[in-house]
Parts: structure tokens; sequence; C-alpha cells
């Protein structure tokens, strides 16, 4: 072979050698680059003497929720939870142009739009801290990456007691020890804020890649301030009335709970004016509570803490009234509200579920109605806390997540546009609770194990918290009544359509869901379970 043949035979080989990299180059960084979903990681189920299980997590272990896919039009995911076990067990779906003809249907109307969601969250207290710290660190970690982080059902609200409450190892406010100190000079945040609180409000927002809400809310006043000269117990309503030096304090007292949360880079969303005003009413209300009338909220309002947070620069941080049961709307807002002088200084209508079982959500309705430009929010809820509940913790409860779920919906479905949870975690008593008064939570921590278990409530929880976010719009679905066992409500975020199904009962559901866009969806609603479908269109 000559010189010039074998050059040439050299050159194109490695002309040959060159493309084939090339076609490499060009493929192979795709496959390598591929965002590979991440391991699933299911429940760790652990069954107690309740109805269904709990999701064991500890330092080394805990589930994950399954990633929410980039979805094409046409195609939907759904996420299960059941009495039976599963736990945000995810199936794909695509629609279809025709429908197994099922009678149970729920068709989307995304051109009729209701409320814009705030979004779900869980409260900061003094015992969920004590409780979270008691963890080992890893432990620790998974707990908080459950609520707050990708992995988990991403809370973005979170409320903060303004002081202590009954979920605190001791009753205290910010100046018990200074009668007279009308200047607040020696307010003071405490250990309980710079140990508990604080910290775990810092882990939440940097391991989320939602922004977080925070609102707070104060369950008293010093005793000093108060006509029973206690935090507890009846008449416990402020000295004086609005207007006066002793308004005038409580009033700072809100700003200057604003201005130190601030300097220790907490900034709050929201503060409500007054956690339970009614309890103050009840005559040995056995924990902190303070009474006002709608009409003492008013006047306050509009005399001392409007004013008083203006003046201070904390127009920024906005005012909830209420924050009590449903049962006192529509006619605590009617009477706060009407006086456009308090009016202007609020925002929004806190409620509480506790009485929601005897109380009909068309209250709801009938508040939105009369005052359309006010927000509704759910600000407080927990199961195990009517007296005749015993014991406070029942692990692996699934009726208690199934009325979470149902009260939600029921809410979403009049007007409300987030809920919040109470104690982000207890103990296995349902504590720590100075006058205990304890509850359950949807994750218990076992100290001794090192351990901690996610509750039923937990993901039902989830199966709004993980899907609305912040900004998503209730939207029209057409289905059967919502007087029986089968609960739902339809939302849209951006181009994603979220539906909600709840069953509570022991029947397997066949049904549709018709979007006019896309076509059908069979779908199976099986016994007791909650579901979450959400596509693209
Ligand atoms: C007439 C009916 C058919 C039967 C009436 C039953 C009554 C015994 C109950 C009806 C309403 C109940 C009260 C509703 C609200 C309450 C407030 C609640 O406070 C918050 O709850 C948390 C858990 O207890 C607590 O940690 C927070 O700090 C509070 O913000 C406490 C329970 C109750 C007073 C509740 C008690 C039972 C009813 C009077």
């Amino acid at each position: 072979m000559s010189y010039k043949v074998a050059s040439a035979l050299l050159i194109a080989s490695l002309l040959v050698v060159g493309a084939i990299c090339a076609l490499l180059v060009v493929f192979l960084p795709d496959q390598q680059t591929e965002e590979k979903e991440p391991e699933p990681r299911n429940c760790s189920p652990k069954y107690f003497s309740y109805s269904s299980n709990v999701c064991v997590c500890n330092s080394t272990y805990c589930d994950v929720v399954p990633t929410i896919p980039t979805l094409n039009s046409g195609e939907a995911v759904s996420y299960t939870s059941s009495k039976a076990g599963k736990r945000f067990e995810k199936m794909e779906h695509s629609f279809q142009s025709e429908s197994n003809t099922s009678p149970v249907s729920f068709s989307i109307n995304s051109s009729t739009r209701y409320q814009t969601l705030k979004g779900f969250g869980g409260a900061f207290t003094d015992a969920a801290g004590i409780n979270i710290f008691s963890l080992p660190t890893d432990a620790q970690e998974h707990l908080m990456r459950s609520y707050f982080s990708s992995d988990g059902i991403e809370y973005n609200v979170g409320r903060i007691p303004m002081g202590g409450c009954d979920f605190s190892t001791r009753p205290y406010t910010y100046n018990d020890d200074s009668p007279g100190d009308f200047e607040m000079k020696n307010f003071s945040l405490t250990l309980e804020d710079f140990v508990y609180k604080i910290p775990l409000i810092h882990r939440a927002v940097a391991m989320n890649a939602r922004k977080m809400s925070f609102f707070a809310s104060p369950w008293s006043a010093p005793s000093w301030m108060k006509k029973n000269n206690a935090l507890w117990g009846g008449n416990g309503f402020l000295k004086g009335v609005a207007g006066d030096e002793n308004h005038k304090a409580w009033a700072l007292y809100f700003s200057r709970f604003i201005e130190e949360y601030e300097r220790n880079g907490v900034q709050l969303w929201a503060v409500t004016a007054q956690n339970e005003p009614i309890d103050g009413f009840a005559k040995n209300f056995s924990f902190n509570c303070m009474g006002f009338t709608p009409e003492q909220q008013r006047d306050f309002i509009k005399m001392d803490l409007g004013p008083g947070l203006h003046s201070r620069g904390h127009d920024d941080v906005i005012l909830m009234i209420g924050d009590d049961q449903r049962l006192v709307l529509p006619s605590w807002p009617q009477v706060v509200l009407s006086d456009p002088d308090a009016a202007k200084y609020i925002s929004g209508i806190g409620v509480h579920w506790y009485m929601d079982w005897i109380t009909d959500p068309n209250r709801l309705t009938k508040t939105h109605e009369n005052f359309t430009d006010y927000f509704i929010f759910g600000t407080e809820a927990c199961a195990s806390a009517m007296p005749w509940v015993d014991p406070k913790v029942r692990l692996g409860h699934w009726e208690s997540g199934q009325r979470y779920s149902e009260d939600i919906l029921e809410d979403l479905n009049h007007w409300v546009t987030g809920w919040t949870d109470w104690n982000l975690a207890l103990d296995m008593g349902g504590g720590p609770n100075w006058a205990n008064n304890f509850v359950d939570s949807p994750i218990i921590v076992n100290k001794e194990k090192g351990e901690f278990y996610k509750q039923p409530m937990f993901y039902h929880m989830g199966h709004f918290s993980k899907f609305l976010g912040e900004g998503s719009i209730r939207i029209e679905v057409v289905g059967p009544p919502q007087d029986g066992d089968l609960k739902y409500a339809a939302f849209m975020d951006g181009n994603s359509i979220i539906f909600v199904v709840l069953n509570k009962s022991d029947s397997i559901i066949e049904a549709k869901i018709t979007d006019k866009t896309l076509g059908f969806l069979d779908i199976t609603i099986g016994r007791y379970s909650i579901q979450t479908y959400t596509w693209s269109r």
C-alpha cells in the first residue's frame, strides 16, 4: 500500500471515529444529565390500636411524597391515601375521547372562578419546638422536611403564638413583671422564642421552595392589664376602654412583637387581633385567654391597634379579626367591618374549626357575600379537643384525618382561602401543655425511641397543601350532591387543574372526570380514601 493510500485510509477512519464521537457528544449528555426521579421512599407502616397505620420516621429513614411530574397536555397523575394503608400512592392516567359512562361524574368548568387561595400550614407552638428538638438531629431534619420541603407536603403558612399559650410549659407573656409599663420598656421575647420558635421558623424558610407567610396571635395580655389580674379564667377583659393608656399599651405590644421578630429575621405576613376572644367570657376557662365583644374589638382596632401599627410603620403586616369559631359569623364581622374607621385597618377574618360539626357552613358564604373585599382564612384546628375524647393521641386514627379533609373541603367550598393546623408536633400524650389541655397532632414524637409518627391527618393535610400553592383559584366542578359520603373541590393554578375528592364510604366508586378541553378520565375512588388528581391543559 502506497504512503498516499495509507494516509487517505487513516484520514477516512479518523473522520468516521470523529463522526461517531460527535454523535456520542450530541446524545450522551442527555442520557447522563437527565434528571432522574428520586428513589421513591414509601411509608414505613406501624399499626397501633386504631383504624389505620402511621408512617414511622427516624434518623435514617422517612417516607417522601412522590414527585409531581411535568405533564403534557392530556396526561394526568393521581395520588391516593386510604384507610387501608396507601399514602400518596401515585398513578398515571391520560384523558380519553370516550368514557366508561359511569353515572358518577365530575365536570370541571374553569370559566367559573371563586376565591384565590393563600395556603396551608401549622403552628410553631412552644410544644411543637420542644418535641421537634427532643429528636436526634437527623430525625429533626426528616420531620421538618416532611412539612416544609419538596420531599414533603410543602406547607407555606405558619402560625406563631405571640407569647405563651396552653401549649407552653408555663403561662407567660412578654411583659409580666412590670405593672404600669405602658411604654412597654420591659417588653422582651423569651427563651421559648430564641430556643424553639425562631430557630425552627428559620429552618422551615430555608428548606422551603415556596415563600412562607407567618401570622401571629396573642392568647392574653399581661395580667396587670386585665380586669381579672390573671392570664386565664373568666372576666378576662382589658382594663379600661378603647383609646385609654392600657389599650394603647396593648396595641404597642403587637408592634414590639413584630419589631423583635423582624430583628430576629422573621417577617410577619399578618397578626390576628386576639385568639378566640369568646374564651374570655367563659367563667372557669382553664388556659390563657382574653375576652373582647365585637364592639370592643372594633373600637380597639379603630382607636389603638390600627393607628398604632400604622404609626410604627407596620402597614405591611395585615390584620385579621375573628380568629374564633364559625359560630360567630356573620355577626362578629358585621359589627367590626360596618365601621369604616375600623374596617380600613382590616384585611381578613380568621376561623377556627372546633364547632363546625354543629355550625352551618353557609355562615361562611354569608360572611363572604356581606364583605367580599375581606378574605376568610382557617387559623386553627386540631383533633381530640372535645372533652369527651380519650385518649387524646390516637395513633393511626383514619377518621381524624378524614375530618380534617372534610372540613377543609367544606371550608374551601364556602370561600375560605386556606387552613392552618394547630401544633406541628406533639408528644405521645398530646403535650406538653401547662394546663393539661392535651390534643392530637398530625405528627407525634416518640422521644424515647428517637422516632416520630406521621398520622393520617398529616397525609390528609398534604392532599391539599402539596398541590394548592398560594395563588391557586377554586373553580366550578359539577358533580353529585356533597351531603353524602363524597366530598370534592377543583382548582386551577396556571395551566394546571387540581381535583381533590374524599370518599367517606365503604364502597369503591367508579367515576369520570370531564374536562371539556381534554375529554374524559375514568377514575376509581377506593373506599375510605382521599385522592388528588392533577393535569395540565
Ligand atoms: C350543644 C352541643 C350539642 C354540645 C356542646 C358541646 C360542648 C361541650 C363543646 C361545644 C363547643 C366546644 C368548645 C369549642 C371551642 C373550644 C376552644 C378551644 O380552644 C382552642 O383549642 C385548642 C385545643 O383545645 C387550644 O389548645 C387552643 O389554645 C385554643 O385556641 C378549646 C375547646 C373549646 C373550649 C371547646 C370545648 C367543648 C365545647 C364547649
